[in-house]
């Protein structure tokens, strides 16, 4: 790898140089673009040993500010997690170029052929959570859809994701493209982050990534246009026909294969009729995980906690799970509705009305009949990998991958025709 290629630039100025890299990545061929995806998956698994090593810097940095073990696990690099990334490029390498894809054409009586083409966004710009992965997912997607990555990590991350676009920048140079379709901010201050956020002209589309503190900043601040990736406050509703033994399983994995990301269950809603039983294996089953139930929770577990609404509002990204028994399933709905942050919602039920009923009232960017909310992540839906999790309803909604990274164009054929 060259040394750090640390340049002196503004934020103005690399912002500028993303700019200048969109034309040629736009109307780069799928066959250079995928080479040079293939050259990054190659350079990720050649260097890992300075990723692994820069990630030890900032897995110090964390725990010396204390962070939660949570949040140090999202920022943890591990020789699994380096090869899963260089696995997603592959991945993303094997699906097909969105750019050029004719979504739909007609031929108008006056002679006009029209047809709506897929096209780039420009320059797709990124404020994200201290998952160091985060760099190469983004780069790869944006470098795939023709687009380029302007990214703004966490300053928890600045050493990992330091060497990672270092390594993208390298491989992209490689093949002959511009090294700024792959931009990584140096800058780590939350001014800085601001300013971002008004890059007027110079960001196409912003996707904030991050919990409540980063979308309230960008609702006050942002003036460019953005699609927000917020906070995942999930549930998971048992209903009276549930398979106990499979809700167990769904609900363990939900809260415990990795408590702090967004798509981890925080709160469990159970109908009173199945509450008992369900909440007795529970009890021994997550014996790890702190419990903060309603009255009649903390009476069939002694161990739980009194929850409070707050609790049932607070996304808690770690080894605590929320619950309520309900009365029904409208009670259950009531409850997503009032604190839900439409991310990613489930049932588990034997009935399959119910799972109907459920899927059309519950307004989120996922619902889940019989499955994990950890499967609402773009590399498991297969998307390659994903950008974030839209949670808002425009331009896109849920996991987005290459299409949510493209818009479309008219393009309209004629022969002289002139409007009458
Ligand atoms: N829907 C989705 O796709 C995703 C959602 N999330 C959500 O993100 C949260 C976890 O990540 P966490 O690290 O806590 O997220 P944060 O919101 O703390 O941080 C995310 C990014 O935003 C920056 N940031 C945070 N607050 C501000 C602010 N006020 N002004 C400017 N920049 C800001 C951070 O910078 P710095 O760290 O340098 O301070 C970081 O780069 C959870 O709520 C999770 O659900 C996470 C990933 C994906
Ligand atoms: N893609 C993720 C979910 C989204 C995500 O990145 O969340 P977070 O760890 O909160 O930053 C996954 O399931 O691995």
């Amino acid at each position: 790898m060259e040394p750090s290629e640390e340049r002196d630039l503004s934020l103005e100025e690399l912002a500028q140089g993303a700019k200048s890299a969109t034309q040629v990545v736009a109307t780069a061929s799928t066959s250079t673009k995928n080479a040079a995806l293939a050259m990054m998956a190659q350079e990720i698994l050649a260097h890992s040993d300075e990723i692994l090593a820069a990630n030890e810097i900032d897995l110090k940095m964390a725990s010396e500010l204390g962070l939660a073990s949570t949040a140090i696990d999202r920022l943890r690099l591990d020789h699994n997690r380096v090869l899963a990334m260089a696995q997603q490029i592959k991945e993303i390498i094997k699906l097909p170029d969105p750019i050029g894809q004719v979504t739909s054409g007609y031929r108008l009586a006056n002679g006009l052929n029209v047809r709506k083409v897929r096209v780039p966004l420009g320059v797709v710009g990124i404020i994200y959570e201290n998952r160091p992965n985060v760099t190469s997912d983004a780069g790869a997607l944006c470098l795939k859809s023709g687009n380029v990555a302007l990214l703004r990590g966490s300053s928890a991350a600045i050493n990992s994701n330091r060497v990672i676009a270092t390594l993208l920048r390298g491989a992209i140079g490689e093949v002959g493209l511009s090294p700024d379709v792959i931009t990584l901010i140096p800058f780590t201050d939350r001014a800085s982050a601001g300013e971002f956020m008004r890059l007027n002209g110079k960001i196409d589309l912003l996707i904030p990534r991050g919990g409540r503190s980063l979308v309230e900043a960008i609702k006050e601040n942002a003036t460019v246009p953005y699609v927000i990736d917020g906070d995942g406050n999930c549930h998971i509703y048992v209903d009276e026909s549930a398979n106990i033994e499979m809700a167990i399983e769904i609900i363990e994995n939900s809260k415990v294969q990795r408590p702090g990301v967004c798509n981890a269950v925080e709160t469990v809603l159970i109908h009173t009729k199945i509450a008992r039983q369900l909440l007795s294996a529970l009890d021994e089953r997550l014996s790890s995980v702190q419990l903060r139930g309603d009255l009649n929770t903390t009476a069939i577990v002694p161990r739980a906690l009194l929850a409070t609404d707050d609790d049932y509002a607070t996304e808690f990204l770690d080894l605590v799970l929320a619950v309520k028994i309900v009365d029904d399933m409208p009670d259950a709905i009531d409850h997503i509705r009032r604190f839900g942050t439409g991310h990613s919602e489930a049932i588990i039920t034997e009935s399959y009305a119910n799972a109907n009923y459920f899927c059309e009232r519950v307004d989120a960017a996922a619902v889940l009949v019989n499955a994990s909310t950890r499967f609402v992540d773009g590399n498991q839906l297969g998307l390659g990998a994903e950008i974030g999790i839209s949670t808002q309803k425009l331009h896109a909604r849920g996991p987005m991958g290459l299409v949510e990274l493209t818009t479309e164009k008219y393009v309209i054929e004629g022969s002289g025709q002139v409007r009458s």
